[in-house]
């Protein structure tokens, strides 16, 4: 006979080495790169991946089998382009992460990127259009602003594009304005949560304090906002020509996966996460990309919420936000259509 605590025992172990059926495939590409490997690392920890398939130009190998020995239910594998690795790396995915690409060095902007990330993206989307083109696409890479409208664009010319499945992750936007704000009031993270809406660079990061709940200076919400727009470029300076923020979008990029994956295998409702996805919110003004808070469904975007109530200083960073905003989402826009010509 066994007792009770034998009994829990055995049950807590069946429960823990069987692997969850609501489980995905989930691809990190870029995933020997600075941002590649401690994302994959937290992604290793989810109960919700049942495969992780990495891929780079090179080192997977050595990352898959070192993140192999963990012990978490997923498998790993890891990918290069040698034997139709890309394929491989795809074929089956949920969810794909795109961290590849050159990082800023200091005296960059995200644009000066463009020329090198533009066609790695855009490679790359050609590749998940024909191998998993129903995933959820994530795009880390940057200039953020162009490179999901590179992925759409990819995307439409397969006639394979959903809307609801493109995410520019705009997530280390909101995680930083929500630490510093904690530094100035004094609070918990926990209680600091801002919105951050817009694009991915500069002016085109619209922190609206004023939705936070809590009470600042006029000082203060120049300075804040001035961090929060620029907050990149500490990175990039700090680093000092070793690349820009990794180990914080990391943690980002994995808060942002974890979400849409309780959203849609796990089935959790309710989920919101702010996200740069098509979005009629300033189509009027030609900006068809926009991030808000955005509620993940089973789909993947369930519903976008509106901006809300803003105040005049908010409403001018937003002006001055849509013209860059636009900017970038026609370069990338045109960056795939010239090449269709
Ligand atoms: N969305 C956001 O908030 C943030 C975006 N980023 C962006 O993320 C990108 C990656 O940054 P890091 O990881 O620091 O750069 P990294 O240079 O450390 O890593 C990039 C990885 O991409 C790989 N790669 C290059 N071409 C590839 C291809 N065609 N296919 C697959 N992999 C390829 C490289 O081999 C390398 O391992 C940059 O564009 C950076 O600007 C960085 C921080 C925040
Ligand atoms: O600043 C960069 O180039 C990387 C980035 O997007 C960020 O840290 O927000």
């Amino acid at each position: 006979m066994f007792t009770t605590r034998q009994i829990t025992s055995i049950a807590k172990r069946a429960f823990s080495t069987s692997a969850s059926s609501n489980a995905a495939k989930v691809a990190v590409l870029g995933a020997s790169g600075g941002i590649g490997q401690p994302l994959s690392l937290l992604l290793k920890q989810s109960s919700l991946i049942s495969h992780l398939s990495l891929y780079d130009i090179v080192n997977t190998p050595g990352v898959a089998a070192d993140l192999s020995h963990i012990n978490t239910n997923s498998k790993v594998t890891g990918h290069v382009p040698q034997n139709d690795g890309l394929k491989e790396a795809l074929t089956g995915c949920d969810i794909v992460v795109i961290p590849a690409g050159v990082p800023r060095k200091p005296g960059m902007t995200r644009d000066d990127l463009f020329n090198t990330n533009a066609s790695i993206v855009r490679d790359l989307a050609e590749a998940c259009a024909q191998h998993c083109p129903k995933a959820h696409i994530l795009v880390i890479a940057n200039p953020v602003n162009s490179t999901v409208p590179i992925v759409a664009e990819v995307f439409q010319k397969h006639s394979v594009f959903d809307p609801k499945k493109l995410f520019g992750v705009t997530t280390l936007d909101v995680v930083r304005a929500s630490r510093f704000v904690s530094e100035v009031k004094k609070i918990s993270t926990n209680d600091a949560k801002i919105t951050v809406i817009g694009g991915h660079s500069g002016v085109t990061i619209v922190p609206l304090l004023s939705q936070s709940g809590h009470s600042f200076t006029e000082e203060e919400v120049k300075s804040l906002t001035h961090r929060i727009q620029f907050g990149g470029d500490e990175v990039v300076k700090a680093k000092n020509g070793a690349g820009s923020a990794t180990l914080s979008m990391a943690f980002a990029g994995a808060r942002f996966t974890n979400s849409l994956l309780e959203a849609t295998v796990g089935g959790k409702k309710g989920i919101i996460e702010p996200t740069f996805v098509k979005s009629d919110i300033f189509a009027k003004e030609g900006v068809e990309y926009f991030a808000t808070n955005v509620e993940l469904g089973p789909n993947g975007v369930e519903k976008i919420h509106p901006v809300g109530n803003i105040n005049k200083y908010e409403q001018g960073l937003i002006d001055a936000a849509i013209p860059e905003l636009k900017g970038n989402i026609v370069k990338g826009k045109s960056f795939v259509s010239e090449v269709k010509a």
